[in-house]
């Protein structure tokens, strides 16, 4: 028993701590109400700066990567319990997110202004759209089973975990990650752009897309019926007209069943 509520405390503990990071990202990438944000006044010389942010990115890329591959989770599981994998995983992410708000080196320089009160709106909006469909889609696929919670909490109960299976509710019709989706939104709806902004932008752009293509080779052994939705329901962008070999008709696959 003791063990068990040892692991539940600490998928409480690592799940908070993964909350804590999310709420603060939302104040350090839309610089809102935060004392740090992406954009605070440089410090260090640009090219120092490209350095420190680029490596910070770098780890935090790394460790998404490698911590979520099935190969990594038999080896780590050999040293921790089944049950905490997932909040392990958690936790050192948000870690090394709180890391990257920490270290992170603002940069100055300014690509683009919208100084329009419209265009302002419509970009908070869009970054706020972002937000709520990274949340989204976390709810939709098993919000507390990929943070851990869902995890830690059968062991407490004595039940056994069983896997996620593969669905395609709502956004996941039209595009195969709306997370990923989300994600973008978040990084590039910016009424300001400055060097920083872009240099976090094109990094982890060009991770979600490579992430992508690991991921899928997961899904792709776990769930013999993810190659049917590839190929019909697009990555990231959705068909206009919902028509085509993608639409809604194909994302039926795997629903539920
Ligand atoms: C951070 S989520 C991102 C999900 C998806 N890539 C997206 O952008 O919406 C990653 C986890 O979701 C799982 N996953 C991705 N697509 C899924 C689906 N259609 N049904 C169930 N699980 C899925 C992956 O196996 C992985 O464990």
């Amino acid at each position: 028993m003791f063990k068990r509520v040892t692991v539940f405390t600490y998928g409480v503990v690592s799940y908070l701590v993964f909350f804590a990071s999310f709420l603060y990202a939302i104040g350090f990438i839309g610089n809102i109400l935060v004392p740090k944000s992406i954009d605070s006044a440089p410090t260090v010389p640009f090219w120092t700066a490209v350095l420190i942010n680029s490596l910070l990115l770098g780890i935090f890329a790394v460790q998404h990567s490698v911590m979520a591959r099935p190969a990594f989770k038999r080896w780590i599981t050999r040293y921790i319990p089944r049950e905490a994998e997932r909040s392990t995983y958690t936790l050192t992410a948000s870690l090394l997110l709180i890391a990257l708000f920490v270290w992170w080196q603002p940069m100055g320089g300014v690509i683009w202004n919208v100084t329009d009160p419209v265009g302002q709106a419509v970009l908070y909006g869009l970054y706020g759209f972002g937000w709520a469909l990274v949340l989204v889609a976390t709810l939709l696929i098993n919000h507390f089973d990929l943070f851990g919670l869902r995890q830690v909490w059968l062991q407490l109960i004595g039940k056994p975990y069983t896997p996620l299976r593969f669905k395609t509710p709502g956004p996941y019709r039209l595009v195969r990650h709306p997370l990923y989706v989300g994600w973008l939104f978040v990084f590039w709806a910016t009424p300001t752009m400055t060097a920083a902004h872009l240099l976090f932008a094109l990094l982890t752009t060009g991770y979600i897309l490579i992430g992508i293509r690991l991921e899928e080779r997961d899904l792709l052994e776990a769930h013999p019926e993810y190659a049917g939705y590839r190929k019909h329901v697009p990555m990231l962008i959705p068909r206009l007209g919902g028509k085509g070999r993608g639409g809604g008709r194909i994302a039926a696959v795997g629903d539920g069943t």
